[in-house]
């Protein structure tokens, strides 16, 4: 039988809340066993890049990202949000190494084909290198990866950290048996994403096709729900969309997927 492995991501609403991020970290240094944590970073983007009077582009809920945008991502993902994380959990004996794709060759991309739109320096993921993530896992080390990935000839792209997220547990799903976790500051995937108490408790492909055309599911959950699906697609065994509290079993209702 395979180990197994918890993917955790964090988004930009929590790690821009400080009591709800403290509260996350407490939590997931105290989760038992092999785990990842993924991170996000936009809003910290948007704000920082806002103070440098460089004005975000998105589309789509992706971000445009030009070499000026590219520089602050990699200071903010990379840099600030990442090496905070990491000494964060440090404090809290979680042996952390933060990550980008290209610290290792953990996660190769190819920069995004300009068809309508150019998306600039974003990344599409080819490969995970599941055997060196797996060698630190090993070593008893936790790794935190943020928001980056790199083209193998020098090139560092930003990508989308749900995307992340999910290829990193399908690609590790060959050598554990692998949880995914999308941590946000809802309950769930809302019938009414006005009402809180409107969660979802459980969507399966049917329900998935039913919620797009009605448009239950819109802007970044429509990512983060494609990436599910992916995930659960292609081995990765549990998919879970909640509050942070779900990974230390604080909370009773959240969204699972099944295919
Ligand atoms: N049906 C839905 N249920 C919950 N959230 C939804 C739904 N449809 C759209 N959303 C929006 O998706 C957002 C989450 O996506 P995003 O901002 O990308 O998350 P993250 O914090 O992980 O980066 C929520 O804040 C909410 O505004
Ligand atoms: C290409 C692209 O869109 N990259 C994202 C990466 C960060 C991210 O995904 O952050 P959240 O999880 O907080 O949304 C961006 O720059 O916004």
């Amino acid at each position: 039988m395979k180990p197994e492995l918890s993917v955790v991501k964090i988004g930009g609403n929590i790690i821009e809340n400080e009591s709800a991020l403290g509260d996350f970290l407490n939590d997931f240094a105290a989760m038992k066993g092999n785990k990842i944590l993924v991170h996000g970073g936009g809003r910290t983007a948007t704000r920082i890049a806002g103070q440098l009077g460089i004005p975000a582009q998105m589309t789509g809920g992706r971000r445009i990202t030009t070499r000026e945008t590219l520089d602050v991502i990699v200071m903010v993902y990379g840099g600030l949000t990442n090496k905070n994380i990491v000494a964060r959990l440090q404090g809290l004996d979680c042996n952390a190494i933060g990550l980008s794709g290209a610290d290792g060759n953990t996660i190769t991309s190819g920069k995004r084909p300009v068809k309508d739109v150019d998306y600039g320096f974003a990344g599409d993921i080819r490969e995970v290198n599941g055997k060196a993530v797996k060698a630190l896992l090993e070593s008893g080390m936790t790794p935190v990866f943020c928001a980056i990935t790199h083209d193998g000839k020098g090139q560092l792209l930003n990508t989308n950290a749900d995307t992340i997220a999910s290829e990193v547990a399908i690609g590790m799903s060959e050598h554990f048996e692998t949880s995914l976790y999308y941590c946000f500051e809802k309950k769930g995937v809302l019938r009414n994403v006005e009402d809180d108490n409107s969660v979802i408790p459980h969507i399966d492909t049917e329900s998935y096709k039913q919620l797009l055309e009605t448009r239950v599911i819109a802007d970044g959950m429509l990512p983060k729900m494609h990436n599910c699906f992916n995930a659960l697609q292609r081995h990765v065994g549990k998919v879970h969309i909640g509050l942070p509290g779900m990974i230390a079993g604080k909370e009773d209702l959240f969204t699972t997927l099944t295919l």
